[in-house]
């Protein structure tokens, strides 16, 4: 079996428990409240800045011009493609830049960049790759569900796209290539630990905002 394979085998459950949390059966059974929706942006734009840095550490760590370049590319495409998506909504939707996230937000940003600064080359693609895994199976899966606001519409649909499912299987493929079996335990570990960490940003949004000092 390969070695990415592996490691999802040893995360079904708490995949699966991500695959059906709250926040996703609300996006498929278009029940998702507006204030969620709103917050969970918020959140999510702070996420995709936080992303660049986590692939840029990934390209100061990759092992050869084909690996850095296709990084390169995945640092293009969010600032030149995701974050625009989030400027335009925030502008239109009025949501305005939390300076305040739940512990839940910010402990999934602070967990992701750590292992960016800290892992191994494959520790990172691992992280990655439970985060894009994860959103790309559960979207294609509310690919002909219907949901009534086109913003969210737009925002599933950009995960089943041909450029986000290209990216998910080359952090899949990628494992394979630079990662070898004696990996495998410590590699689980890392999905397993992102996996916690997504189940708990996305449980935040469900929760009133925190309070701000003063
Ligand atoms: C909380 C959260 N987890 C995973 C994704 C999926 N995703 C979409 S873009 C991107 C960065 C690299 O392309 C990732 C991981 C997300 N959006 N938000």
């Amino acid at each position: 079996m390969l070695l990415s394979d592996k490691i999802l085998s040893a995360n079904t459950d708490i995949l699966d428990r991500m695959l059906k949390h709250r926040f996703v059966a609300d996006v498929q059974a278009d029940s998702l409240q507006r204030d969620v929706f709103h917050r969970y942006l918020a959140y999510e734009g702070q996420f995709v800045e936080t992303a660049i840095s986590i692939f840029a550490f990934a390209t100061i760590s990759a092992p050869d011009i084909g690996a850095q370049r296709w990084l390169i590319g995945v640092q293009d495409a969010l600032a030149n493609k995701q974050v625009p998506y989030f400027e335009d909504i925030f502008a239109r939707r009025d949501i305005g830049v939390e300076s305040q996230v739940p512990d839940a937000v910010a402990a999934f940003d602070a967990g992701m960049l750590e292992i960016a600064r800290t892992g191994a080359f494959v520790d990172v693609l691992t992280a990655m790759f439970a985060a894009e895994w994860m959103y790309w199976t559960w979207s294609k899966a509310t690919d002909t569900t219907q949901i009534s606001d086109p913003d969210l519409r737009a925002w599933v649909d950009m995960h089943t796209a041909t450029d986000f499912a290209d990216q998910a299987m080359w952090l899949k493929n990628a494992i394979d290539t630079y990662g070898d079996e004696s990996d495998v335990d410590r590699l689980a570990q890392v999905f397993n630990h992102v996996t916690q960490l997504e189940i708990d940003f996305h449980t935040a949004a469900y929760d009133a905002p925190p309070k701000h000092e003063g």
